[in-house]
């Protein structure tokens, strides 16, 4: 399966008639006097850099998951979990408890919704081919898609974003759509962006050199990205963790123009390029006229590190929404959370609901 992100084009949120008034967004990162378990969290930031800071290479693949059990149990012998989790929570509340703060200020403007693939669309599943959308998450994504289609025909930039675009690769294979339409002609041929093709035959070498050098760690699963090879080591006894990571370290130094970072359980090896998704996400609004746009909110939905690139650009830009997905406190730059896909489909269905509602409710 490719894994992709997919950006749903637009959902234009009215203003609501008798909208409460706006609570300070984004919301603070760090509320005064709370205590961050320090430790915890580096670990959790990090990984994105491809630099462990804290004990070594096993630590900080232990680090990248906090699911897994020996982090957990570490967190709830430190008694912290709960109180953590609740100073966590203050600042980054639930984007579904905070819905009508998000929906208010999306006031007058047009909400352009940017959403991550894997532990954001679909749960994360031991094998990586096997992380399948749910039917109902299927469904509140048509939702969000009829929805737009219905829009297309009132709004001129509705029909310029009359598909859906995809961005896989960590933002490194942007393709838009292919479609043109009586609106969008220049477009006919749909956004293709990929900035790091002249790495495709490099990263299909470490890939296939990869495949052979791992096949003595059961359980090591690699995956070819396109512009990304991915090394799993979510079913690897974590016993043979530090071999797996010098096999990986030790076909790096072949490659200098690759680097090497790590997201949920799964080294990742990518071009050196200044290439992320805040970047592809900076690519999507302008390619799609909304840069300068002060009427657009961008909304941007993700549980993985490299997500941070797009939330980081967001808070940068003070335009738009970052949502995290995660059970777990991390150092985030998104500015609500929620806690697994479930909850994201129920946000989706939501803002569905919230729009067609409001576009029903008269006009005073
Ligand atoms: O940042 P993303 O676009 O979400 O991609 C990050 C990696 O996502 C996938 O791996 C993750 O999901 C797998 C399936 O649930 C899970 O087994 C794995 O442990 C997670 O890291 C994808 O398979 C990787 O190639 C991506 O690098």
């Amino acid at each position: 399966m490719t894994k992709q992100s997919v950006v749903v084009p637009e959902v234009a949120v009215p203003m609501p008639p008798n909208s409460a008034p706006l609570l300070p967004y984004p919301p603070p990162r760090a509320a005064p006097g709370v205590a961050v378990r320090k430790k915890y969290l580096q670990a959790q930031l990090d990984l994105g850099a491809g630099l462990p800071l804290i004990n070594g290479w096993v630590e900080s693949m232990r680090a990248s998951s906090p699911t897994h059990a020996k982090a957990a149990a570490a967190l709830a012998a430190a008694g912290a979990v709960d109180d953590e989790r609740a100073a966590w929570m203050v600042r980054h509340p639930s984007a579904l408890s905070k819905f009508e703060q998000i929906v208010a200020a999306s006031k007058g403007k047009k909400i352009v919704m940017f959403l991550d693939y894997d532990g954001t669309l679909s749960p994360i599943v031991d094998d990586p081919d096997s992380a399948f959308m749910s039917d109902t998450m299927r469904r509140a994504g048509r939702s969000v898609a009829k929805h737009f289609r219905r829009c297309r025909d009132k709004v001129f930039e509705f029909v310029k974003l009359a598909e859906l675009y995809y961005a896989g690769s960590h933002g490194m294979d942007i393709k838009g759509p292919a479609k043109a339409s009586r609106h969008n002609k220049a477009k006919a041929k749909g956004v293709l962006f990929q900035p790091a093709s002249e790495f495709l035959p490099m990263i299909e070498q470490v890939h296939d050199s990869l495949i052979e050098r791992t096949k003595c760690i059961p359980g090591a699963k690699v995956e070819n990205n396109k512009f990304c090879v991915s090394v799993h080591f979510r079913c690897v006894d974590e016993k043979s963790w530090s071999t797996l990571a010098d096999i990986v370290k030790a076909e790096l130094k072949d490659y200098p123009k690759l680097k090497l970072t790590q997201g949920r359980m799964v080294f990742e090896i990518r071009p050196t390029i200044k290439w992320d998704k805040g970047k592809a996400l900076e690519f999507l609004l302008e390619s799609l006229g909304f840069a300068d746009c002060t009427n657009v909110l961008p909304v941007y939905i993700g549980d993985d590190r490299t997500d941070e690139d797009a939330f980081k650009v967001l808070r940068k830009r003070g335009q738009g929404i970052g949502i995290l997905v995660s059970k777990y406190p991390k150092d985030t730059n998104a500015s609500y959370s929620l806690q697994e896909p479930a909850e994201v489909m129920e946000f989706l269905l939501r803002l569905v609901e919230w729009e067609r509602l409001s576009r029903a409710r008269p006009k005073w």
